[in-house]
């Protein structure tokens, strides 16, 4: 017996073997678990190999694809000059895919040929979708561009055209016409126009001549436009006979104009027929019009908008979900035409009157408001003022000065139409009040207003204007533009109080609270409280 506990002793060798016997039911164990985890792992081999098997597969396909694809499409390195097969039927992302590779190839590339025939390589190179192009690639040579030089053909004609001739030699990013760009290529989908198309301008023509003037040589003063954009065909007939496109980016015509509120005022006796400009008893207008697209220089731009050059190309192209490539690869391009609308000069009297100093000047700038402009919604002001706007720039003219309205396409504060008729539903659904005018527009749109008038005295400086007379509107953001441009205005013409229609009370109100000009007092945030629109529960119908 144990001294120490109350066991029976026993043998060792009787201790000893149970003991052996669990050890090696342990490795036993161990041994099992290295079995399966040999399996999983040799399974796990197996499948690995067989998705290798597969991943080798599908790049040999892919291999295979492009080798046949690259012998199927005509060679696209130095020697494109020979592309003049077209090319056999290849999936356009292959293609596009090829052709970006090998443009690249280029441009790393030493320039063997001369500059003419990598130009025409390049050219060759419009069967294929050509996705961005670079500064250094063989066939790109822009034609000079000195933005603000005072000889046109210093400054350099405007070249955007993506046909054969003029894609390497393109000075300018986007397209021709603003936003019609997307329906001129929709013809071209459809194959209803010829891409090369070559436009016959004769008879087009200006119908009056226009400055020039030393505003046009500012490279600083016309940023969003082209000043030699209604002579480019004809001052630039040279590069047009060589076969590069060059189009008109502004056109000059004269009218007549019939409108039945200035056929009242004639018939009222406020408006007088001279037979110049006021022509007869319906109170048809003699006109001058000028239509512009925007081309905006973007360097002029950026500072306008007190940004830098890098942030807004960047702004403008992802913005845009991706559609000008170019606005980041091509920094040496400086001039893009947007996809916007323009607008549209309407001069009364002499044309040429616009740019005297010692003649008086009535102006109207006025942003487009079709619901009201055209269709005569009474929800704003837009359409009186317009109006009003035109029978004092008639006025004006009659009595030997010189009277303009510029109309813009910046629809909705240039917010648009679809965003425009939200806040309507919005401010009538919730009691429409002055006080809360503009915070309706912001809650939907993120901003109050997107037109940033930075722009718009460009169109100013192209007619030589050097002062106003008399500004037909209460717009501080206009205002501010013209006066930060260095046109001083002499005085604001508010909107007569009895051309405001009663609902558009609620807009007139918030306005001029917010900083629009008025000759009357500006009203506190109280009276905003008390000045409501029209309810839709007032309407019987
Ligand atoms: N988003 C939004 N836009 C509006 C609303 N009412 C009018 N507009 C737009 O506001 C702009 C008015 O422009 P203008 O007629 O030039 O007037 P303004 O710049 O406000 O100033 P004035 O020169 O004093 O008339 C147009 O683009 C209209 O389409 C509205 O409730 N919401
Ligand atoms: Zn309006």
């Amino acid at each position: 017996m144990c001294s120490s506990c109350s066991t029976a002793d026993t043998p060792a060798s009787a201790v000893a073997q149970p003991r052996l016997a669990s050890v090696l039911t342990q490795i036993l164990a161990s041994l099992n678990s290295l079995e399966s985890s040999y399996k999983s792992l040799s399974d796990k081999i197996d499948s690995l190999s067989a998705s290798s098997a597969s991943a080798i597969l599908s790049v040999e396909k892919r291999l295979e694809a492009l080798e046949s694809a690259s012998t199927a499409v005509p060679d696209l390195t130095p020697s494109l000059s020979s592309m003049t097969e077209p090319s056999p039927p290849i999936s356009p992302r292959l293609l596009a895919d090829v052709a970006v590779e090998s443009a690249d190839i280029n441009s790393k590339n030493e320039k063997t040929d001369s500059l003419t025939s990598e130009q025409e390589a390049f050219s060759a190179m419009r069967d294929c979708v050509i996705l961005t192009t670079y500064p250094d690639q063989p066939g790109i040579s822009p034609i000079p561009l000195s933005w603000g030089a005072p000889d046109p053909q210093l400054r350099g004609p405007i070249v955007v055209s993506h046909n054969k001739a003029t894609i390497g030699r393109r000075n300018a990013i986007g397209a021709h016409s603003g936003s019609y760009g997307i329906y001129h290529a929709l013809a071209v989908a459809m194959n209803e126009i010829d891409v090369n198309h070559k436009p016959d301008f004769s008879n087009a023509e200006p119908t009056v001549q226009i400055g020039p003037y030393p505003q046009w040589s500012d490279p600083e003063k016309i940023v969003g436009m082209d000043p030699f954009g209604h002579i480019a065909p004809w001052i630039y007939k040279d590069f047009l006979d060589s076969g590069i496109e060059i189009r008109p980016s502004i056109a000059v015509t004269k009218a007549h104009m019939r409108l039945p509120e200035i056929e009242a005022q004639v018939k009222s006796g406020s408006l007088k027929i001279d037979g110049k400009i006021v022509l007869n008893s319906h109170g048809d207008l003699a006109v001058t019009k000028v239509a512009v697209e925007p081309v905006w220089f973007l360097p002029g731009v950026a500072k306008r908008f007190g940004v830098d050059e890098i942030t807004l190309r960047r702004a403008l192209f992802e913005d845009t979900g991706g559609s000008y490539p170019e606005l980041i690869t091509r920094p040496d391009i400086k001039v893009f035409l947007p996809p916007i609308g323009g607008m549209t000069a309407y001069i009364f009297g002499d044309p040429a009157k616009t740019a005297d100093p010692n003649v008086r000047l009535a102006l109207r700038v006025h942003d487009e408001c079709n619901g009201s402009d055209v269709f005569g919604s009474d929800i704003c002001t837009c359409k009186p003022y317009l109006i009003f706007g035109i029978s004092e720039a008639v006025k004006e003219a009659q009595g030997g000065g010189s009277g303009v309205v510029v109309y813009f396409r910046k629809e909705g504060r240039a917010l648009g139409e679809v965003t425009k008729y939200l806040v309507y539903n919005a401010r009538k659904r919730m009691g429409d009040s002055a006080a809360e005018y503009f915070k309706r527009t912001e809650n939907i749109a993120g901003v109050k207003d997107m037109r940033f008038q930075a722009l718009m005295p460009d169109i100013l400086h192209f007619l030589g204007i050097t002062k106003i007379d008399r500004m037909l509107s209460m717009s501080n953001m206009k205002y501010d533009a013209i006066v930060g441009q260095g046109i001083p205005i002499h005085e604001r013409v508010p909107i007569p109080d009895d051309m405001i229609p009663d609902d558009s009370r609620v807009e007139i109100d918030a306005k001029i609270h917010s900083g629009y000009f008025t000759s009357g007092r500006v009203p506190t945030m109280d009276d905003l409280m008390r000045v409501k629109g029209r309810q839709w529960e007032d309407v019987t119908h």
